[in-house]
């Protein structure tokens, strides 16, 4: 049998976090910070300028990691809204 895709996998992690919102876990930091959505937004933006600075640099590994920085505050940026992957792939699929 195949693992899981990691995607998938993050994204239940976050979905966990979200419903136990256990001490000590930075995705429960995300859900209860004072600022609400709004500090995941700013990571979500800072992240994204993260990732154009390691593209401008050329600097691949860095890419991928602010990559992947960017890609998690998405996600749980999508489940505050009530989102899940399910819907962002219907909407990729949509422009196939
Ligand atoms: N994929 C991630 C992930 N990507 C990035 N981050 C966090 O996002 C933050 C990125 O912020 P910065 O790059 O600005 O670094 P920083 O200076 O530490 O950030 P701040 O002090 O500004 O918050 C860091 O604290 C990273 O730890 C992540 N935190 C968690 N995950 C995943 O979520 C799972 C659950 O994590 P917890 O919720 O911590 O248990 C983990 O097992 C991982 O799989």
């Amino acid at each position: 049998m195949s693992d899981p895709d990691v995607l998938d996998e993050l994204f239940a992690v976050i979905e966990d976090r979200k419903e136990t919102l256990p001490e000590g876990s930075y995705t429960t930091s995300l859900f209860t910070h004072e600022k609400g959505q709004n500090r995941a937004l700013e990571k979500l933006g800072e992240e994204a300028t993260e990732v154009i600075l390691a593209a401008k640099d050329d600097a691949t590994d860095e890419l991928a990691a602010e990559s992947a920085d960017l890609v998690y505050h998405l996600l749980v940026v999508l489940s505050m809204n009530g989102l899940d992957l399910g819907d962002l792939r219907e909407e990729l699929e949509e422009r196939r």
